[in-house]
């Protein structure tokens, strides 16, 4: 075993964090403001992405319908990447591109917001979900990594939260860190103590 991988991921982590934290406060401002906006006008959010991603779209939902670091009311939320029996039968009938478009065909709504999470910016079933979301007046916030991709490109996409590093695995640690600070900022703004 080599303990300077050890190194090599806490040094690379430590860099892009305090590259991110120079860089992504008015990008980070500008999500909070979209769900917030989403959530207080009745909107739900839906959350997709692959694999690690995946992972980080139900944790996300969970710290909204259940809580974060403060007790408030459950707000709604909807992970697309448990159920089974949806996913594999639309990849069977359909393609693997249309497992998270296809749910956001059936369940959003105009004013929902759909988080879509791809570390390369390139699977084709988070670009087909925005734009899935976009044809039924839903915005998306895009969590990319790399050059942010097609996604990061795409017309359908509002807000664009990009973490410039080549590594999957530093991006998707950069990636729970950007929305545990949405987490914050939402419940910040809408539950926080008033003046
Ligand atoms: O967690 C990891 C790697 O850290 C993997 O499971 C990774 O999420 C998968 O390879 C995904 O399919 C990558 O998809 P994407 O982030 O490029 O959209
Ligand atoms: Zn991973």
């Amino acid at each position: 075993m080599k303990p300077e991988l050890i190194n090599q991921a806490m040094t690379d982590g430590i860099a892009l964090r305090r590259q991110c934290t120079e860089t992504l406060t008015e990008v980070l401002l500008e999500a909070a403001g979209a769900v917030v906006d989403c959530l207080k006008s009745g909107g739900k959010i839906l959350a997709c992405g692959n694999g690690g991603s995946a992972a980080d779209a139900q944790h996300f939902a969970a710290e909204l319908v259940n809580r974060f670091e403060i007790n408030r009311k459950g707000l709604p939320a909807v992970a697309l990447t448990h159920d089974a029996s949806v996913i594999t039968s639309i990849a069977n009938d359909f393609s693997f591109d249309r497992v998270f478009s296809r749910q956001v065909e059936a369940l959003g709504k105009s004013g929902d917001l759909l988080l879509a999470i791809s570390t390369s910016g390139t699977s084709n079933n988070i670009t087909a979900a925005a734009d899935a979301a976009a044809a039924i007046g839903m915005k998306t916030i895009a969590l990319t990594g790399r050059d942010g991709g097609d996604l990061g490109r795409s017309s359908s996409v509002n807000v664009h939260i990009n973490i410039p590093h080549s590594a999957t695995p530093r991006i998707q640690e950069m990636h729970i860190t950007c929305l545990h600070i949405l987490c914050s900022l939402v419940d910040d703004h809408m539950f926080g103590e008033k003046p």
